[in-house]
């Protein structure tokens, strides 16, 4: 903005200076726009000569245009993303210890030269950097912009007033498209009095960090280029080599640190990053929360974010388990199940129960019906855990008249082929002998089905004349004719189609999905979990598993696709098309297509996408490690085989009941790799008055354990509010909301007396009379007078209170309720259980009922402190019956 002299006039003092400095930074952006337009005009060109040179010249030249024209389109792309913010801090530095520049442009020693300081405490700036989203050079290779991942923008984030090294003034400068809007100054030397370019430097407000802390929160994470803090840069910038561990409580920014880490590791190494980075977020909601961060720090393409239950392609588990249930399928124990599952199901599907005597049960038993016998699933065609043609109807090898065996059907207690003009038979004793054997050892089931043949073979040669034939050639030293008659011998036999038939009905090809639908039956779960499962733990896992149909088609949860993956290690991935390797971009170019102009991808669709083609990754993060079980890591693992990581999360938020089972699993996911470990301190999200609420749930949650420092305060106070009845099933119990009277609620000053009592009467409440309608839709003298009143009427008032969003933390079953109360208040605010609630964060908060959250699973409690640290400005908590309030509303569980 330009000051006029008139309005030079009416600013003061501290104002003209102000605007001058904003005035001096938009000089420099408009600098910047200038320098980009022309490198997109570049680009522009370059792509278009290399269109019309064509195909023309050697295949190394055309290599190398290709390589020019894709660097130049992937920049293009960089430089038309419309950055909000492009360019966002400026450090003034003092002259360095030494005179080398890095490859940025910029002078690299961190230090001051020791004559940068006068004796009187003056000093000359030598240097200004202005710190971006990307790097720009001028047509000089001056720098205009420093990446802020290049080593010389670190200074930017990691200079203290205790350790400031040349840094003497930090400006954090706010800017919208083109216009830079604002900035805000820390003087890191503040004894120093110091000269830029003759004139006092100047310094203008404080509190950047404050600022962007106070911004009202959206249903997207931003970023935090411009305020990342010391602590949290350290972690960023990390070497990659072996395994980060970053602990941290509540708010501290390790979801942030997690994400800008991605972008800073493909920033330094590109190339060896071109394997992937793989981050694992706890929910759906987290994804879609923080998907939007790496492209708006100009990152998307080899980052994959993924939801822990849609890490397996083509699984997205809607369903969440009641803790019990997810206790036993999160259990590393699950391991063993699956193991004789695998093996057991196959057996099953030969009609061969383990256990019961094979042979017996194998001439009983049809093959086609034998999975019937059980009661559940039809082993055969319809068989859930067979895939393919499997056991097909068709006149196969055994078919044959006798017993019970319907016309068509496949046998598999019996093999009988015509090989070299003789019937052999094989009975269900030596079939039975054979799978034993097949199955020997580890190796994945569907792997065993080629060995498993050549013993058929092997077998059936043994019956066959012909053995005792090759044997008299091999004794007389012909062992080449030997050979040949065994091999004409498998020919014959092989080319049967009963034989096929056979083959393909005595040894499936099995399917993960399969597997754990057959595991639904409880007579047979019960044979495979022997020893491992008590019978409680088998009686709900396979009433759990029933969810998934007898196809094994319906609707996972969260904890079942750990199970599908271990299936598929234990079982062995059916062979698949080979798909094109993802690779350094230069590596796959192919030519021009790769630049013209395409519907973009999504961040999601090029997530899956890179899923799909993916089974490992250079770079694993974990976000919310806290929360995996055993069997999560160990699906998580697969993936990181040999691949560096960052592991970020906070034990007292862990909604896992076992924490040293999953330190056990979680250490043999990561191997023996040297770690380092970096806790973060501070608290960026809740003010100090929600903090120290939270804090009286953590230690009862995990005595002992220390709250981070939360770094405001904003003055409000949680607002605590009853309702009578409440806890006996919500929309249906019938109670006053605010109903303590005067003294029903603490208000947000911290006095007592009426905030319950506006709340209850506040303008949720108003707009459902007036409307004549209850929360729930019915009407206003409904039974959704209690709980469900007080949510609408409590999330009403704050979203009147707060510009962002509003959250209302349920406990997990009444997820679906909570929606219903809150039903045309419009999308600023969200109803989610409290496992839903992890890793997100809103403007303001209800929790409902912390004693039913508490009480939902062995770490109910650690669950409920989750619950508690959601907001960044407001917190409600609505108390039930059973959170045994005190007069002025505050559950028992919360109270000093
Ligand atoms: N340096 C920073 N500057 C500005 N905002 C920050 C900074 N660090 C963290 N924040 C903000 O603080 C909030 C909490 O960060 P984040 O969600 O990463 O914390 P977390 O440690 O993952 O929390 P939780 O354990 O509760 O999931 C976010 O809004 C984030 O943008």
């Amino acid at each position: 903005m330009r000051v006029t002299g008139a309005e030079a006039v009416r600013l003061t003092p501290h104002e003209s200076v102000r605007e001058r400095e904003i005035e001096v930074e938009q000089l420099h952006l408009d600098q910047v726009y200038r320098r980009l337009e022309e490198k997109i005009d570049e680009a522009e060109f370059l792509m278009h000569d290399a269109a019309q040179r064509g195909q023309v010249g050697t295949p190394g030249a055309l290599a190398e245009r290709d390589a020019q024209v894709f660097r130049a389109g992937i920049h293009l792309n960089r430089l038309n993303n419309e950055f909000e913010d492009f360019l966002f801090g400026r450090i003034d530095l003092l002259p360095g210890k030494d005179g080398e520049k890095g490859p940025d442009g910029a002078y690299t020693s961190v230090e001051p030269a020791d004559d940068a300081i006068r004796a009187d405490h003056t000093a000359d700036i030598a240097e200004s950097l202005h710190i971006g989203r990307i790097g720009v050079l001028d047509s000089d290779y001056a720098p205009l912009v420093i990446d802020w991942r290049a080593p010389a923008a670190a200074p930017f984030y990691r200079s203290t007033p205790v350790d400031p090294g040349r840094v003497v003034r930090r400006r954090v400068i706010r800017s919208k498209g083109r216009r830079v809007l604002g900035v805000e100054d820390d003087l890191l030397r503040p004894e120093l009095t110091a000269a830029l370019d003759g004139a006092p430097l100047a310094v203008i407000g404080d509190g950047a960090l404050m600022a962007a802390l106070g911004q009202a929160r959206s249903h997207t994470m931003r970023d935090i280029v411009s305020s990342i803090q010391a602590e949290q840069d350290l972690v960023i910038r990390a070497p990659a080599a072996s395994v980060t561990e970053v602990s941290g409580g509540p708010g501290t920014g390790k979801t942030a640190v997690a994400l800008h880490r991605a972008a800073y590791l493909l920033y330094q190494d590109r190339r060896r990053y071109a394997g992937g980075i793989l981050i694992v977020s706890p929910t759906p909601l987290l994804v879609a929360y923080t998907e939007g961060v790496l492209p708006s720090l100009g990152e998307e393409g080899q980052v994959a974010i993924r939801a822990i239950g849609s890490l397996v392609d083509g699984a997205d588990a809607t369903v969440y388990d009641e803790p019990a249930v997810a206790r036993v399928k999160g259990s590393a124990r699950m391991s063993k199940v699956l193991r004789k599952a695998a093996r057991g199901a196959l057996e099953q599907a030969a009609g061969a129960p383990a256990g019961t005597g094979a042979t017996r049960g194998a001439r009983k038993r049809p093959a086609a019906q034998a999975g019937q016998l059980t009661g559940q699933l039809a082993f055969g065609d319809d068989d859930p855990a067979v895939q393919g043609p499997g056991s097909g109807m068709g006149m196969g090898a055994g078919s044959g008249a006798d017993d019970d065996v319907p016309v068509g059907a496949v046998r598999t207690d019996r093999l009988r082929v015509v090989a070299f003009g003789r019937r052999l038979e094989l009975e269900a004793d030596e079939l039975d002998r054979i799978r034993r054997t097949a199955l020997g050892g580890t190796a994945p089931v569907n792997l065993l089905r080629p060995r498993a043949r050549r013993l058929l073979l092997d077998a059936l040669w043994a019956r066959s004349g012909a053995a005792a034939r090759a044997d008299s050639y091999t004794a007389t030293g012909d062992a080449e004719l030997a050979a040949e008659l065994r091999s004409g011998f498998d020919d014959d036999v092989t080319s049967e189609d009963a034989f096929q038939e056979f083959l393909d009905a005595w040894w499936p090809e099995l399917t993960p999905r399969g597997v754990l639908a057959a595991m639904a039956d409880e007579r047979r779960l019960s044979r495979w979990s022997r020893r491992v499962l008590n019978q409680g733990e088998t009686r709900r896992l396979a009433r759990s598993l029933k969810r998934l149909g007898a196809d094994g088609s319906g609707p996972l949860s969260v904890h079942d696709v750990a199970l599908l993956d271990e299936l598929e290690t234990v079982l062995g991935a059916p062979p698949r098309p080979r798909k094109r390797r993802e690779a350094d971009p230069l590596d796959q170019l192919t030519g021009l297509e790769e630049l013209m102009p395409r519907r973009e991808e999504t961040q999601r669709e090029r997530a899956e996408r890179l899923a799909a083609e993916r089974t490992e990754y250079a770079h694993v993060i974990v976000d919310e490690a806290q929360d995996l079980t055993p069997m999560q890591w160990r699906m998580v693992g697969r993936r990181g085989r040999h691949a560096t990581w960052t592991v970020v999360g906070d034990p007292a938020q862990s909604s896992w009941s076992d924490p040293d089972e999953a330190a056990q699993a979680r250490d043999e996911a990561l191997g023996t790799r040297p770690r380092r470990r970096f806790t973060l301190t501070v608290n960026y999200r809740n003010p100090a008055e929600i903090a120290e609420l939270a804090a009286r749930v953590l230690a009862l949650a995990m005595p002992g354990a220390r709250s981070p420092r939360a770094v405001r305060s904003t003055g409000v106070r949680p607002v605590f509010r009853v309702v009578e009845g409440g806890g006996r099933g919500g929309e249906g119990a019938r109670g006053t909301a605010g109903g303590r009277g005067p003294e029903g609620g603490r208000g947000p000053d911290g006095g007592r007396g009426t905030d319950g009592r506006a709340a209850g009467t506040g303008r949720g409440r108003a707009r459902g009379r007036r409307s004549g309608q209850g929360p729930a839709g019915g009407p206003a003298e409904s039974p959704a007078e209690g709980l469900a009143e007080a949510v609408r009427a409590e999330a009403g008032r704050l979203l009147e209170q707060v510009d962002g969003t509003v959250g209302v933390v349920v406990a997990m079953n009444r997820r679906a309720q909570a929606a219903r109360w809150l039903s045309g208040l419009g999308d600023r605010v969200v109803a989610l259980g409290s496992l839903e609630a992890k890793g997100l964060e809103y403007d303001a908060t209800v929790v409902v009922s912390p004693a039913e959250i508490a009480d939902e699973s062995p770490a109910g409690l650690r669950v409920l402190y989750v619950a508690l640290t959601r907001a960044t400005q407001a917190l409600t908590v609505i108390a039930a019956d059973r959170d045994e309030p005190d007069a002025h509303g505050v559950p028992d569980l919360l109270r000093d």
